[in-house]
């Protein structure tokens, strides 16, 4: 069990105890503010790529730059996109993570057709203009303290569900959310679909969420009358005769977007407001930036503008500073086709190696002082695509097919927060990585209305 046979030299490290690897020490919980101790530990031991086992896979970790960025530019030929078996159970045999060449590339054409820049700027920009002012504008008025990670979930979920399958009856919406709340502890874990544990839970909330989104297609396809949304567009599709779309394909492609959406932007919000509250200077600058926004703006009521939203430039810098200093994916796995040969080592087929982006955001040969939040340091640098330094959106074809509407919701966020409102943080405010990110006691904030400035 220790020493794997290879047609040549494995890299080296542990694959720990029998069945169980090293997994225990992988979801030990940990801070933000370093590389994860499992990987940190591993790398001084045996060097920038090791081997070990998680959740019953053999795996190799690689923390190396340039072979990361090589693994990504070799997707389809020597490694293949990979989630552990309970993803895939959670989100769908036939979502489009587990779909490569030709299928995959239509599948992300498809999802492009909604969140495409293009479809950025021309329809979604000024909804969720509207339904950000909207929400923050009610939190705010409550009088209450809030927490940021539950409401901002809620506004993106109500207004995605409303995009992909005009879904929009307030209260189903939030019990449909319901059904995603133990996905991040159940996607890396072992499949025993036992009561009790996170990965049932999940099953069980794929199970509900489903159906509901069948009953919408059902629904549809009853009516025949157009909506405008996503599902309009599948059914569509799915009708074509040359088509790769089947109806459960769409179908697990809607319970995809809808939990990658929400989950992920609002994490990215959460995050983003911890920041700016804990930096001062960086919430003064953004005020300087939105209230000349506002000042140029001929009509104080008028909505962003695309051209607006490309001018915030130091926004985008916190934007991709907190997406840096998150490291909000823990781990992106590829699978080995045929055996590959790395750094002098062999990567047999059929292992699995794990991208670690945290060791490479984090590295301060790459980021001076890595550990502190700086949006500065993007000072003249490239804001908008990934690149062998930047890999918090994945890379090569595989690239996240959701990063412009992320940092679109971000920044449309920020806008509305910083030229509006005021903020004191209440409670909460701890980032633990478990190892995806988890906010063990939320972050409360009690939101005011500013004077009005002008
Ligand atoms: C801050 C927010 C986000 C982060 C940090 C993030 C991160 C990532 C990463 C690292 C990958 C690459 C996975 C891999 O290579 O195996 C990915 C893929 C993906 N993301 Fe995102 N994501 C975010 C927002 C979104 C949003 C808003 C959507 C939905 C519109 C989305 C949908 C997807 C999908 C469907 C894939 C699979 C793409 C493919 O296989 O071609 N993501 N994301």
């Amino acid at each position: 069990w220790q020493n794997p046979t290879c047609n040549g030299k494995l890299p080296p490290g542990s694959m720990g105890l029998p069945l169980i690897g090293e997994t225990i020490q992988f979801f030990t919980p940990n801070s933000l503010y370093s590389i994860p101790p499992f990987i940190q530990k591993r790398m001084a031991r045996y060097g920038s790529l090791f081997r070990t086992s998680l959740v019953g896979r053999k795996i190799i970790v690689s923390t190396d730059p340039e072979v990361n960025y090589n693994i990504f530019q070799q997707e389809g030929k020597s490694f293949l996109v990979w989630y552990t078996e309970s993803f895939i159970k959670i989100f769908g045999e036939d979502s489009m993570l587990g779909y490569h060449g030709m299928v995959h590339k239509y599948l992300k054409n498809l999802v492009l057709h909604l969140v495409s820049p293009e479809n950025l700027r021309a329809k979604l920009l000024p909804e969720m203009d509207e339904t950000t002012s909207r929400h923050v504008s009610s939190w705010a008025s409550s009088g209450s303290t809030v927490d940021i990670k539950e409401v901002a979930s809620d506004m993106i979920f109500e207004y995605f569900a409303k995009k992909l399958i005009s879904f929009d009856d307030l209260k189903a919406t939030m019990k449909l959310r319901q059904n995603f709340s133990a996905f991040l502890d159940g996607l890396i874990s072992f499949p025993l679909n036992i009561p009790g544990t996170a990965y049932h839970a999940c099953l069980q909330g794929r199970k509900t969420a489903i159906n509901v989104i069948k009953a919408k297609f059902k629904e549809r396809r009853a009516s025949n009358k157009k909506y405008g949304d996503f599902l309009d567009h599948l059914l569509e599709e799915v009708e074509k005769e040359d088509t790769f779309l089947s109806e459960d394909i769409a179908i697990d492609l809607v319970f995809v977007l809808l939990f990658a959406t929400y989950e992920t932007t609002s994490t990215a919000i959460t995050l983003a407001v911890k920041f700016i509250s804990d930096h001062p200077e960086v919430l003064a600058e953004l005020e300087k930036e939105h209230e000349a926004i506002l000042k140029n703006r001929e009509s104080q009521d008028s909505e962003i503008t695309w051209q607006e939203y490309k001018s915030m430039n130091f926004t985008h810098m916190v934007i991709n500073e907190s997406v840096r200093l998150a490291n909000i994916v823990p781990g992106i796995f590829r699978k080995v086709v045929h055996d590959v040969e790395v750094n002098g080592y062999t990567i047999p087929a059929g292992w699995i190696v794990m991208v670690a982006p945290s060791v490479l955001h984090l590295n301060s040969d790459k980021y001076d002082d890595p550990l502190v939040f700086n949006p500065w340091r993007w000072e003249g640098k490239e804001l908008h695509a990934g690149s062998k330094t930047f890999m918090a959106f994945g890379g090569g074809v595989r690239l996240c097919v959701g990063a412009d509407f992320a940092k679109l919701q971000m920044a449309i966020f920020i806008h509305h927060l910083v030229s509006n409102y005021r903020w004191t943080v209440v409670k909460g405010g701890d980032i633990i990585r478990k190892p995806g990110l988890v906010f063990p006691n939320g972050l409360h904030v009690k939101i005011t209305k500013k004077q009005e400035l002008y």
